[in-house]
């Protein structure tokens, strides 16, 4: 196979409600689309989830913009590649930018699929014909959010994640629990605790959580070890782990019981599955995280989670959870808690080029 064009579409999507957490709100959604040609004409698709600014780990979508344009894109084009698998040797002289290196490797794994004639979830060997969906509720005022989790679960969500942060967490949690005693339900800190904290996070132990996901600094594995050690309740690292290395070590460490897989934060599909076959050898639960994300990036979410070692339900929610209306057709729904794993070509859905057309603010052109 060989990429003969690569277009970058810069677009911007307003969030039918804002989302919050412990850092910042995000109200519109920028993201980079990445279309790959080959020669016979065909379109491979993936997404940047880098955000406009660096919050959250320290790519922006104007440095993706910058690294993909100047040094990971010529490193792509005309030059023959077997299968993608190949795509991270290419990119191994370029250091970090794991946001930027996954939205092109997920552009060429569409691509390459479409011309086997493979579904993405195929190739990558995944066997779950449906997944388990899960959603995420934003940090709001405590009524606001069990109002809003009243209507996920009449949605059929069957795992709920909300976000916490000191001073909004024990009392949040204490009214969900009086409401839903049993609901699958865990919480997210994106790093808002320092060991400092101990005893009160001692207290999340109380409430049945499935885990507690990045409780601490976003580069932290240390620290969390020894949180670990004193909690019940599994740790889930996100930020933290930025790379298959990255999973080695904090499992060695002992720094959390279960793993958080975006492709976007590790680099792309091939680190993900390489970090897939590791928690799966090592039997630690796996789950696909989300980043509010257009339609083509959930679909390869939905390609990946269809692995049997993503054995927890991740934030993978349907297309209507964001946005009034997707890139892609068909939308991703949820029916009974499940969304199903599409069997045609690639990522098995069309990219709707009249609402791309619209959310577009400057598309370039790379052809050498
Ligand atoms: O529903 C989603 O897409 C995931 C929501 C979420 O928690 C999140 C959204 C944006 C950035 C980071 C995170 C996170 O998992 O920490
Ligand atoms: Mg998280």
């Amino acid at each position: 196979m060989i990429l003969c064009q690569v277009t970058l579409h810069h677009v911007r999507m307003t969030l039918k409600t804002p989302f919050a957490n412990s850092l910042t709100t995000v109200t519109d959604r920028e993201l980079i689309l990445v279309e790959a040609e080959d020669e016979a004409g065909r379109s491979g698709w993936g997404e940047c989830v880098a955000f406009s600014s660096p919050w959250y780990t320290e790519e922006t979508i104007g440095t993706a913009w910058h690294v993909m344009k100047d040094f990971l894109i010529p490193r792509l084009l005309h030059t023959p590649l077997q299968h993608p698998g190949e795509v991270p040797e290419r990119f191994r002289p370029v250091r970090r930018h794991p946001m930027a290196k996954a939205a092109l490797e997920g552009a060429v794994w569409d691509l390459w699929c479409k011309a086997q004639g493979l579904s993405l979830a195929g190739a990558l060997g995944g066997t779950r014909a449906r997944i388990e969906a899960g959603v995420a509720v934003g940090a709001a005022d405590p009524d606001c959010m069990l109002e809003t989790i009243r209507q996920r679960v009449e949605e059929g969500y069957r795992r709920v994640k909300v976000k916490v942060k000191p001073g909004a967490d024990v009392e949040v949690l204490e009214r969900i629990r009086e409401v839903f005693p049993e609901l699958p339900l865990m919480a997210d800190a994106n790093s808002a605790y320092t060991l400092k904290d101990l005893e009160h996070l001692k207290r999340m132990d109380t409430f049945n959580l499935l885990m507690i996901e990045q409780p601490l600094a976003a580069d932290d594995i240390v620290d969390h070890a020894r949180l670990q050690a004193e909690l019940a309740t599994p740790i889930c690292l996100d930020e933290s782990l930025q790379s298959f290395e990255d999973v080695r070590k904090a499992l060695e460490l002992g720094s959390c019981r279960i793993v958080n897989v975006k492709v976007g934060r590790v680099g792309g599909l091939t680190e993900a599955k390489r970090i897939h076959d590791l928690c799966q050898t090592k039997g630690i639960p796996l789950w696909c995280g989300g980043m509010l994300e257009s339609g083509i990036a959930r679909a390869h979410n939905i390609a990946l989670a269809s692995l049997e070692g993503f054995n927890l339900p991740g934030d993978i929610s349907a297309s209507n959870r964001y946005w009034e209306r997707d890139l892609i057709h068909p939308e991703v729904t949820v029916e009974e808690g499940r969304i199903a794993v599409p069997e045609g070509p690639g990522i098995g859905f069309e990219v709707d080029r009249e609402r791309l057309q619209a959310a577009s603010l400057y598309s370039q052109v790379f052809t050498c």
